[in-house]
């Protein structure tokens, strides 16, 4: 059998739960590492993406406290190649402690990767990424007071969050060298935080102030290498319906039109189960051979050995409902 091209994207859970420390982020890592290595030990080929909204909300914040002018303060797109180089050496080193552990000698490198975006893409207006810590209004009015710039929305009764604009990536600049990286065997980790966002002017790439979502960017990557399968990873273990009611029922697998119905009657909350919905539907749309997956981290084990998950595909099966 050839090796399948996996495309898996870590959501916040697989790297920062509660504690924002250097050792408890590598703690999580090398808890999901132990989960990605059952892909290479089937004999798929892998390629790893990962959130940085807490992460780069963070820098930023570590930046404004120690600021000054000899030391100013770095840019947005700065802050999340930075973050696509902290969370690319946790993540590497926990991979490779794993694969050594199992006897197994697979090189495994981070690729600071641009996404390219539209300048007049809408979405630099209104700003829906959320970033960084929770807020009380107290607090945010005090920030707000020194940065008048700033927005803010209240995230799911949680608290305040500053947000920065998320245009939706339009190419994935370094995508060739990342599917020559799988191709020679490496595990690449790239499109860290949705990519480093930047434009194109003539024949140069300037970076700009947003994240984009890494839902969004992993497909485009997916896409682009080629891949067999995107899965994406995050708290459950399935996409469901009636998400969080008693009628509340998981989607085993699923269609293209069955899921477009399902956004239509507003089943998938914006910003959360939303952008995973849509970027699933996008991958097999323009990989119709492809199958995209939404499951969890702790699910993954089940998701190998007998398909359990959010499968979805443009091969017509029964609807699945459970
Ligand atoms: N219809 C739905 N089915 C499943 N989960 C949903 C649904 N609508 C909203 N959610 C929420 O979306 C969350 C995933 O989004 P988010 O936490 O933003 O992802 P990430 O893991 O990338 O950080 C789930 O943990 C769940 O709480
Ligand atoms: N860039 C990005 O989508 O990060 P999160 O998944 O952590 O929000």
């Amino acid at each position: 059998m050839t090796a399948r091209k996996i495309v898996v994207a870590l959501g916040g859970n697989a790297i920062l739960a509660k504690d924002a420390s250097a050792a408890a982020q590598q703690r999580a890592l090398r808890e999901t590492a132990r989960y990605l290595v059952k892909f290479i030990q089937q004999g798929d080929s892998l390629i790893i993406s990962h959130g940085n909204g807490p992460q780069v909300g963070n820098l930023l914040l570590q930046q404004a406290a120690g600021s000054s002018p000899d030391n100013p303060e770095m840019p947005l797109d700065t802050a999340v190649a930075m973050t696509q180089g902290s969370i690319g050496y946790w993540l590497q080193n926990a991979m490779a402690a794993e694969l050594t552990a199992l006897g197994l000698e697979i090189d495994v490198a981070t690729v600071v990767t641009q996404v390219v975006v539209d300048e007049n893409d809408p979405a630099f207006e209104s700003p829906t990424k959320p970033i960084g810590p929770f807020y009380n209004s107290e607090e945010i009015t005090t920030i707000k007071s020194a940065n008048p710039d700033f927005h803010f929305v209240e995230d799911a009764g949680r608290g305040y969050r500053r947000v920065v604009p998320s245009p939706r990536p339009v190419d994935v600049v370094e995508a060739g060298a990342v599917n020559q990286l799988v191709n020679a065997g490496v595990i690449p980790i790239a499109t860290g935080g949705g990519g480093v966002p930047v434009v194109r002017r003539g024949h140069e790439l300037i970076g700009c102030e947003a994240v984009i979502d890494k839902d969004f960017a992993s497909e485009k990557l997916a896409e682009r290498v080629g891949a067999d399968q995107l899965i994406i990873l995050t708290a459950v273990d399935h996409v469901y319906v009636n998400f969080n009611t008693p009628e509340q029922q998981q989607l085993t697998t699923t269609s293209v039109d069955e899921l477009q119905q399902y956004i239509a009657d507003g089943q998938f909350a914006a910003g959360s189960m939303l952008p995973k919905v849509e970027a699933a539907i996008e991958f097999v749309t323009h990989r119709p051979e492809g199958q995209a997956v939404i499951t969890s981290l702790s699910n993954l084990g089940n998701f190998i050995e007998n398909g359990s998950g959010t499968i979805i595909s443009t091969v017509s099966t029964e609807s699945n409902i459970l």
